[in-house]
């Protein structure tokens, strides 16, 4: 049976099909992105003309280390294709991001981008999104207010600790992420609707309506998911 790790592979190794020569390509952040960058650096190394938008100070170096060309949005306004990691996949293509942190440039990047196609392996496939906690990176100062108004709702929050005990987890942006529990999102775009008009949230997790594609793999296959996909 194969691991997480080499489903992982397999996903971001079908999504390298939808690469042409010549596209600006939108790079995720996390463990299973990160391998889809090291395939498209060898193919670079191989002599494939690409350049790459990274949504994150970690992809952009690996990126650049690898030899692909990495611009900002002076240089290119969109992105041809993005291929991106997720933490769920629900029906419609509702996802949570922001597991590693990266959400905010990941989905400005996803913004930009003419296809949006998320790399997964089966376990980040769910019914109903919820279980893993939803990411909100919040503006330091106002944080106590933050994690008081998701309080008030219902939704308790615990601020994300840097994984090498330095204390809080610091975003590329300078900001903190609140790692939120609303146990089951019922309505995923109420949920957004509300924490969008939260004054001192910058952005959270909930990417609905953003994504065209998933690859998802599984044991046996790699199967694609699509908006209009039965779960
Ligand atoms: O902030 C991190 C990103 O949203 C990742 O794409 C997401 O957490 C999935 O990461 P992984 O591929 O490591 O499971």
């Amino acid at each position: 049976m194969p691991t997480q790790d080499e489903l992982k592979l397999l996903a971001a190794k079908r999504a390298l099909d939808f690469i042409q020569p010549g596209m600006v390509v939108g790079l995720g952040s996390g463990s299973t992105a990160t391998l889809f960058i090291k395939l498209l650096g060898e193919k670079v190394q191989q002599g494939l003309k690409i350049r790459g938008i990274a949504s994150s100070e970690d992809s952009a170096k690996l990126g650049a280390s690898l030899g692909i060309p990495v611009v900002g949005f002076t240089e290119a306004t969109e992105t041809d294709v993005t291929v991106d990691g997720a933490d769920e996949v629900a029906p419609g293509l509702a996802l949570i991001k922001g597991g590693g942190g990266k959400l905010l440039r990941e989905k400005i990047v996803a913004s930009a981008s003419k296809k949006f196609i998320i790399v997964a392996d089966s376990s980040k496939v769910v019914k109903k999104l919820g279980k893993f906690k939803l990411p909100i990176e919040v503006i330091p100062m106002a944080e106590p207010l933050v994690s008081e108004r998701l309080r008030a709702l219902g939704y308790p929050s615990s601020i994300r600790q840097a994984k090498d005990g330095s204390g809080n987890y610091i975003t590329d942006e300078g900001n903190l992420i609140l790692d939120c529990d609303p146990t089951q999102i019922d309505d995923p775009t109420a949920l957004a609707a509300q924490l969008d008009t939260m004054v001192g949230v910058v952005e959270h997790g909930l990417f609905l309506g953003m994504a065209d594609l998933v690859l998802v793999a599984g044991e046996d296959a790699i199967t694609e998911y699509t908006p209009e996909t039965k779960f």
